[in-house]
Protein backbone atom coordinates (compact mmCIF):
# COMPACT_ATOMS: atom_id res chain seq x y z
CA UNK A 1 0.00 0.00 0.00
CA UNK A 2 1.15 3.76 -0.96
CA UNK A 3 1.56 6.23 1.41
CA UNK A 4 2.97 8.66 -1.13
CA UNK A 5 1.03 11.70 -1.18
CA UNK A 6 2.63 13.16 -4.60
CA UNK A 7 1.60 10.34 -6.43
CA UNK A 8 -1.10 11.10 -9.11
CA UNK A 9 -4.69 9.55 -8.45
CA UNK A 10 -6.43 8.82 -11.26
CA UNK A 11 -10.54 9.15 -10.27
CA UNK A 12 -13.34 7.59 -12.70
CA UNK A 13 -17.07 9.22 -12.48
CA UNK A 14 -19.67 6.66 -13.55
CA UNK A 15 -22.03 8.91 -14.99
CA UNK A 16 -25.22 6.86 -15.69
CA UNK A 17 -28.64 6.86 -16.50
CA UNK A 18 -30.96 4.60 -13.98
CA UNK A 19 -33.89 3.12 -14.75
CA UNK A 20 -36.80 3.62 -12.43
CA UNK A 21 -37.23 0.32 -10.37
CA UNK A 22 -35.39 -1.73 -12.00
CA UNK A 23 -32.75 -3.43 -9.76
CA UNK A 24 -31.46 -6.11 -11.85
CA UNK A 25 -31.24 -4.12 -15.12
CA UNK A 26 -29.58 -0.94 -13.29
CA UNK A 27 -26.78 -3.60 -12.08
CA UNK A 28 -25.90 -4.91 -15.36
CA UNK A 29 -25.63 -1.39 -16.52
CA UNK A 30 -23.81 0.24 -14.22
CA UNK A 31 -21.35 -2.87 -14.25
CA UNK A 32 -20.84 -2.08 -17.98
CA UNK A 33 -19.54 1.23 -16.71
CA UNK A 34 -17.47 -0.06 -14.16
CA UNK A 35 -15.93 -2.29 -17.11
CA UNK A 36 -15.62 0.70 -19.32
CA UNK A 37 -13.56 2.60 -16.59
CA UNK A 38 -11.46 -0.26 -15.91
CA UNK A 39 -10.68 -0.38 -19.69
CA UNK A 40 -9.78 2.80 -19.96
CA UNK A 41 -5.52 3.66 -21.04
CA UNK A 42 -5.11 5.36 -17.91
CA UNK A 43 -6.42 3.06 -15.38
CA UNK A 44 -8.60 4.62 -12.51
CA UNK A 45 -7.26 4.68 -8.98
CA UNK A 46 -10.63 4.97 -7.86
CA UNK A 47 -14.53 4.41 -9.15
CA UNK A 48 -17.05 6.70 -8.21
CA UNK A 49 -21.08 6.22 -8.97
CA UNK A 50 -24.22 7.74 -8.97
CA UNK A 51 -26.88 8.40 -6.24
CA UNK A 52 -29.61 5.76 -5.39
CA UNK A 53 -28.49 3.43 -8.74
CA UNK A 54 -30.32 -0.08 -7.85
CA UNK A 55 -33.94 1.75 -7.74
CA UNK A 56 -33.68 5.40 -8.60
CA UNK A 57 -36.42 7.31 -6.72
CA UNK A 58 -38.67 4.51 -7.04
CA UNK A 59 -39.63 5.49 -3.77
CA UNK A 60 -43.35 3.90 -3.23
CA UNK A 61 -42.06 0.28 -4.30
CA UNK A 62 -38.95 1.10 -2.05
CA UNK A 63 -40.02 -1.83 0.54
CA UNK A 64 -40.11 -4.15 -2.02
CA UNK A 65 -36.97 -3.36 -3.82
CA UNK A 66 -34.20 -1.76 -1.47
CA UNK A 67 -31.07 -4.16 -0.87
CA UNK A 68 -31.27 -5.89 2.55
CA UNK A 69 -28.21 -4.70 4.19
CA UNK A 70 -26.64 -4.02 1.29
CA UNK A 71 -25.87 -7.86 0.57
CA UNK A 72 -26.12 -8.36 -2.86
CA UNK A 73 -24.35 -5.16 -3.83
CA UNK A 74 -21.61 -5.71 -1.34
CA UNK A 75 -21.00 -9.04 -2.92
CA UNK A 76 -20.54 -7.81 -6.63
CA UNK A 77 -18.91 -4.75 -6.09
CA UNK A 78 -16.28 -6.09 -3.19
CA UNK A 79 -15.47 -8.87 -6.20
CA UNK A 80 -15.33 -6.40 -8.50
CA UNK A 81 -12.96 -4.10 -6.79
CA UNK A 82 -10.83 -7.05 -5.95
CA UNK A 83 -10.43 -8.57 -9.62
CA UNK A 84 -9.58 -5.03 -11.26
CA UNK A 85 -7.48 -3.83 -8.08
CA UNK A 86 -9.14 -1.10 -7.90
CA UNK A 87 -10.86 1.20 -5.02
CA UNK A 88 -14.79 1.98 -5.26
CA UNK A 89 -16.82 4.17 -3.87
CA UNK A 90 -20.15 2.37 -4.70
CA UNK A 91 -22.65 5.45 -5.24
CA UNK A 92 -25.41 4.55 -2.95
CA UNK A 93 -28.30 2.29 -2.94
CA UNK A 94 -31.57 2.36 -0.95
CA UNK A 95 -30.81 -0.29 1.61
CA UNK A 96 -32.81 -2.05 4.03
CA UNK A 97 -31.15 -2.31 7.30
CA UNK A 98 -32.15 -5.14 10.26
CA UNK A 99 -33.61 -2.29 11.89
CA UNK A 100 -36.19 -2.79 8.83
CA UNK A 101 -35.70 1.09 7.63
CA UNK A 102 -34.81 2.09 4.49
CA UNK A 103 -31.40 4.22 3.94
CA UNK A 104 -29.81 5.40 1.11
CA UNK A 105 -26.18 4.17 1.94
CA UNK A 106 -22.92 4.25 -0.20
CA UNK A 107 -20.68 1.77 0.63
CA UNK A 108 -16.38 1.87 0.04
CA UNK A 109 -14.50 -0.80 -1.34
CA UNK A 110 -10.77 -1.15 -1.08
CA UNK A 111 -8.40 -2.34 -3.94
CA UNK A 112 -8.47 -5.82 -2.18
CA UNK A 113 -12.06 -5.64 -2.12
CA UNK A 114 -12.91 -4.89 1.73
CA UNK A 115 -15.54 -2.76 2.87
CA UNK A 116 -13.47 0.76 4.05
CA UNK A 117 -16.42 2.38 5.34
CA UNK A 118 -20.32 3.07 4.66
CA UNK A 119 -21.90 5.99 5.07
CA UNK A 120 -25.94 6.81 5.20
CA UNK A 121 -27.68 10.04 4.07
CA UNK A 122 -27.69 12.46 6.80
CA UNK A 123 -29.84 15.08 5.22
CA UNK A 124 -33.01 13.66 3.50
CA UNK A 125 -34.49 15.61 0.76
CA UNK A 126 -38.11 16.77 1.12
CA UNK A 127 -38.62 17.94 -2.44
CA UNK A 128 -38.46 14.67 -3.64
CA UNK A 129 -40.21 13.50 -0.13
CA UNK A 130 -36.96 11.06 1.15
CA UNK A 131 -38.54 11.54 4.52
CA UNK A 132 -41.45 10.16 3.86
CA UNK A 133 -39.89 6.88 2.68
CA UNK A 134 -36.09 6.91 3.93
CA UNK A 135 -34.41 7.03 7.61
CA UNK A 136 -31.86 9.20 7.92
CA UNK A 137 -28.69 7.94 8.67
CA UNK A 138 -27.08 9.72 11.52
CA UNK A 139 -22.98 9.69 11.65
CA UNK A 140 -20.47 11.71 9.65
CA UNK A 141 -17.66 9.06 7.74
CA UNK A 142 -14.27 9.67 7.11
CA UNK A 143 -12.68 7.08 5.27
CA UNK A 144 -9.12 6.75 3.89
CA UNK A 145 -8.13 4.43 0.75
CA UNK A 146 -4.52 3.77 -0.36
CA UNK A 147 -3.19 5.92 2.86
CA UNK A 148 -3.46 8.60 0.50
CA UNK A 149 -7.33 9.28 -0.16
CA UNK A 150 -8.67 10.76 3.23
CA UNK A 151 -12.18 11.38 1.91
CA UNK A 152 -15.25 12.34 3.66
CA UNK A 153 -18.53 10.40 2.12
CA UNK A 154 -21.60 12.95 1.83
CA UNK A 155 -24.85 12.40 -0.83
CA UNK A 156 -26.43 15.09 -3.42
CA UNK A 157 -28.12 17.39 -1.07
CA UNK A 158 -25.66 17.16 1.63
CA UNK A 159 -23.68 19.45 -0.13
CA UNK A 160 -25.99 22.08 0.58
CA UNK A 161 -25.01 21.67 4.57
CA UNK A 162 -21.07 23.45 4.90
CA UNK A 163 -21.45 22.27 8.08
CA UNK A 164 -20.90 18.77 6.96
CA UNK A 165 -17.92 19.61 4.82
CA UNK A 166 -16.48 21.68 7.15
CA UNK A 167 -16.66 19.05 9.89
CA UNK A 168 -14.88 16.54 7.82
CA UNK A 169 -12.51 18.77 6.64
CA UNK A 170 -11.44 19.32 10.64
CA UNK A 171 -11.91 15.60 11.00
CA UNK A 172 -8.61 15.12 8.18
CA UNK A 173 -10.37 15.11 4.84
CA UNK A 174 -8.28 16.32 1.63
CA UNK A 175 -11.46 15.53 -0.40
CA UNK A 176 -15.32 15.27 -0.33
CA UNK A 177 -17.06 12.74 -2.46
CA UNK A 178 -20.71 13.13 -3.57
CA UNK A 179 -23.08 10.61 -5.12
CA UNK A 180 -25.78 12.50 -6.68
CA UNK A 181 -29.29 12.12 -8.39
CA UNK A 182 -29.19 16.33 -8.95
CA UNK A 183 -31.80 17.50 -11.65
CA UNK A 184 -32.76 20.40 -13.54
CA UNK A 185 -33.52 23.45 -13.11
CA UNK A 186 -30.55 23.77 -10.13
CA UNK A 187 -27.23 23.01 -12.19
CA UNK A 188 -26.65 26.80 -11.06
CA UNK A 189 -26.99 25.36 -7.64
CA UNK A 190 -25.36 22.15 -8.18
CA UNK A 191 -22.01 23.84 -9.52
CA UNK A 192 -21.90 26.82 -7.27
CA UNK A 193 -22.04 24.58 -3.75
CA UNK A 194 -19.77 21.85 -5.14
CA UNK A 195 -16.75 24.90 -5.68
CA UNK A 196 -17.84 26.66 -2.30
CA UNK A 197 -17.25 23.53 -0.57
CA UNK A 198 -14.17 23.02 -2.38
CA UNK A 199 -12.41 26.50 -1.71
CA UNK A 200 -14.27 26.63 1.55
CA UNK A 201 -12.67 23.57 3.02
CA UNK A 202 -9.56 23.65 0.38
CA UNK A 203 -10.07 20.36 -0.68
CA UNK A 204 -11.08 18.40 -3.94
CA UNK A 205 -14.43 17.91 -4.47
CA UNK A 206 -15.14 14.52 -6.96
CA UNK A 207 -18.76 14.79 -7.70
CA UNK A 208 -20.67 11.64 -9.41
CA UNK A 209 -24.48 12.83 -10.78
CA UNK A 210 -26.86 10.28 -12.97
CA UNK A 211 -28.23 11.42 -16.48
CA UNK A 212 -32.00 10.63 -17.91
CA UNK A 213 -35.08 10.78 -16.80
CA UNK A 214 -36.56 9.40 -13.67
CA UNK A 215 -40.63 9.73 -13.87
CA UNK A 216 -41.10 13.58 -14.39
CA UNK A 217 -37.77 14.72 -13.00
CA UNK A 218 -34.64 15.48 -15.71
CA UNK A 219 -30.99 14.58 -14.52
CA UNK A 220 -27.97 16.79 -15.76
CA UNK A 221 -25.29 15.10 -15.65
CA UNK A 222 -22.07 17.54 -14.70
CA UNK A 223 -20.26 15.48 -12.66
CA UNK A 224 -17.19 17.44 -11.18
CA UNK A 225 -13.82 17.05 -9.81
CA UNK A 226 -13.01 20.12 -8.52
CA UNK A 227 -9.51 20.77 -7.06
CA UNK A 228 -8.78 22.58 -3.65
CA UNK A 229 -8.44 26.22 -5.31
CA UNK A 230 -11.45 25.59 -6.97
CA UNK A 231 -10.75 24.53 -10.13
CA UNK A 232 -12.44 22.55 -12.16
CA UNK A 233 -10.26 19.84 -13.47
CA UNK A 234 -13.00 17.94 -15.50
CA UNK A 235 -16.85 18.14 -16.07
CA UNK A 236 -19.12 15.62 -17.86
CA UNK A 237 -21.41 16.96 -19.90
CA UNK A 238 -25.42 15.69 -19.74
CA UNK A 239 -25.15 12.20 -21.29
CA UNK A 240 -23.97 9.13 -19.91
CA UNK A 241 -19.72 8.89 -20.16
CA UNK A 242 -16.86 8.49 -17.88
CA UNK A 243 -15.72 11.41 -16.54
CA UNK A 244 -12.20 11.28 -15.64
CA UNK A 245 -9.49 13.30 -14.08
CA UNK A 246 -6.58 13.16 -12.33
CA UNK A 247 -5.90 14.60 -8.50
CA UNK A 248 -2.55 15.32 -6.62
CA UNK A 249 -3.43 15.24 -3.34
CA UNK A 250 -0.08 17.10 -1.93
CA UNK A 251 -2.06 20.55 -3.70
CA UNK A 252 -4.34 20.42 -0.31
CA UNK A 253 -1.84 21.26 1.84
CA UNK A 254 0.07 23.49 -0.28
CA UNK A 255 -3.27 25.44 -1.04
CA UNK A 256 -3.64 25.60 3.37
CA UNK A 257 -0.27 26.77 3.24
CA UNK A 258 -1.24 29.57 1.03
CA UNK A 259 -4.46 30.92 2.52
CA UNK A 260 -4.24 29.69 6.27
CA UNK A 261 -8.12 29.55 6.70
CA UNK A 262 -8.04 26.69 9.41
CA UNK A 263 -5.59 28.41 11.22
CA UNK A 264 -7.54 31.71 10.83
CA UNK A 265 -10.62 30.32 12.21
CA UNK A 266 -12.01 31.95 15.34
CA UNK A 267 -14.40 28.84 16.21
CA UNK A 268 -14.68 30.86 20.00
CA UNK A 269 -16.88 33.53 17.77
CA UNK A 270 -19.14 31.70 15.83
CA UNK A 271 -20.02 28.08 17.06
O1 LIG B 1 -30.70 19.89 -3.22
C1 LIG B 1 -31.08 19.70 -4.38
O2 LIG B 1 -31.43 20.63 -5.11
C2 LIG B 1 -31.11 18.32 -4.96
C3 LIG B 1 -30.94 17.26 -3.92
C4 LIG B 1 -31.37 15.92 -4.39
O3 LIG B 1 -31.87 15.77 -5.48
C5 LIG B 1 -31.14 14.76 -3.54
O4 LIG B 1 -30.60 14.88 -2.44
O5 LIG B 1 -31.50 13.65 -3.98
Amino acid sequence: MSTDVSKAVNIALVQANITLGEPDTNRRHIEQGMEQAVSAAVKPDMIVLPEMWNTGYALEQIQELADVEGAETRKWVSAFARSHGVNVVAGSIAEKKADGGIYNTTYIFDRNGNTAASYSKIHLFRLMDEEKYLQAGSEPVLFDLDGTMKAGASICYDIRFPELGRKLALAGADMLIVPAEWPHPRLHHWRTLLMARAIENQMYVIACNRVGTGGTTEFFGHSMIIDPWGEVIVEGGEQEEIVTGTIRPELVQEVRSRIPVFEDRRPSLYL
